[in-house]
């Protein structure tokens, strides 16, 4: 075993169906009195449930999260929280909500509770996203991870199909490339391991029936593990392609993550074995981007960037973006192969190993 160094981020866990009785004492717990709620708008009814709950405890609701975290948005929720004097900001939802959390906490150190109702996982991690004209910016700091996290599989029973089963694969793709980050370390594979099995486990029976509570909490357990690893360990290929075709052509996120996993893990596939055997073994395949290609084609997920609407005459632009600034990968980043490897994924081809 190589020599590691492994920095434990604690935070405060609360696990199981119907977890959410427990807001009141986990509130309590972070000496919160006027706690701002976040939404988006279409998780509302969520957050009201969250209001009437902590009763005199909540400074009021703020339902504006969207995707991305438009720094007007950031802004607008930043002012409010200031109004309101809250000292605690409880956010409910999935990623697009914890990212307004972290952006309010990043200027005034609020404190979090995260409630997640998706499989994101940055509920898990100190990565904060805001984007300013057209431009998505992420960055590490503490001051954002949220200091208690209440998981309760009840609250994503709703959670539609089709996304449960793209939000599930997001986090698959965080365990993915932690098992060949340049810092990984023992600790975090074995999470990244048991990830990827749960949420391979969970998501088949999710999509069998939607309301099967022990699936459902195996795959939040499988994100809440997944959401770890992204928040310990450095992301390669996969995220960096992500983050371009979401940040520069708005993708949809989970989708994104979806459609190019199966084709970063084949690009990376001959320079990182170890990590491939993992993926393999978690999936319960002979492969590890031919499992995840082939769990979402069995679970009705998009495979191509073309019915995302990826324009494909951007497929060189998208290309170069990719290449510009350097960050760790398994494999050097190769032009041709990579132009090679979006032209798969915009087809929805099966991943070509080692292209
Ligand atoms: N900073 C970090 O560590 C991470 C950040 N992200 C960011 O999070 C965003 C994506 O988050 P996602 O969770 O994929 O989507 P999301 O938070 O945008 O949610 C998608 C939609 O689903 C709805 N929804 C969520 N949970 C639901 C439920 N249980 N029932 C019914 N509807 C529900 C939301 O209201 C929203 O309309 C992106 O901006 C991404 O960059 C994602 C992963 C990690
Ligand atoms: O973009 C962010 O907000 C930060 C990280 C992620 O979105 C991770 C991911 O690509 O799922």
């Amino acid at each position: 075993m190589q020599a590691f160094t492994y920095t434990s981020a604690a935070a405060r866990v609360i696990f199981g169906a119907g977890s959410l009785q427990h807001l009141v004492r986990e509130t309590e717990q972070l000496g919160a009195r006027r706690a701002l709620v976040l939404c988006t708008p279409g998780q509302r009814a969520e957050a009201e449930r969250v209001a009437a709950l902590i009763g005199e405890r909540c400074a009021g609701i703020f339902d504006q999260a969207v995707m991305h975290v438009p720094i007007e948005t950031a802004r607008h929720a930043r002012e409010v929280a200031r109004e309101l004097e809250a000292d605690c900001a409880i956010a409910i939802g999935g990623g697009s909500t914890m990212g307004l959390g972290k952006a309010i906490a990043l200027e005034s150190e609020l404190p979090i509770l995260a409630i997640p109702t998706t499989y994101a996982g940055s509920e898990m991690t100190p990565i904060y996203g805001i984007t300013e004209a057209g431009l998505k910016k992420t960055g590490r700091d503490v001051r954002v991870l949220p200091r208690t996290v209440i998981y309760d599989p009840e609250l994503s029973l709703g959670l539609p199909l089709p996304l449960s089963v793209t939000s599930g694969i997001n986090a698959m793709a965080h365990a993915a490339e932690g098992l060949y980050a340049a810092d990984a370390n023992p600790i975090m594979s074995m999470l990244a391991e048991e990830g990827i099995r749960a949420l391979a486990e969970g998501l088949p029976q999710i999509v069998l029936r939607a309301d099967d509570l022990d699936a459902r909490s195996q795959c939040l357990y499988g994100a809440w593990l997944c959401g770890t690893v992204l928040g310990n360990v450095g992301m390669s290929l996969h995220h960096k392609l992500c983050h371009t075709l979401g940040g520069s052509y708005n993708l949809p996120h989970a989708e994104t993550h979806t459609v190019i996993l199966p084709h970063a893990l084949a690009y990376n596939a001959p320079a990182a074995p170890q990590a491939m055997q993992r993926i393999a073994r978690a999936l319960g395949s002979e492969d590890a981007a031919q499992g995840v290609h082939a769990l979402a084609r069995a679970l009705q997920a998009p495979l191509s960037l073309r019915e995302l609407g990826m324009p494909y005459e951007e497929l060189d632009r998208c290309t170069d973006i990719a290449l510009q600034n350097a960050y760790a990968n398994p494999r050097p980043l190769e032009r041709a192969a990579l132009r090679a490897l979006l032209e798969n994924a915009w087809h929805g081809h099966a991943p070509v190993t080692g292209n």
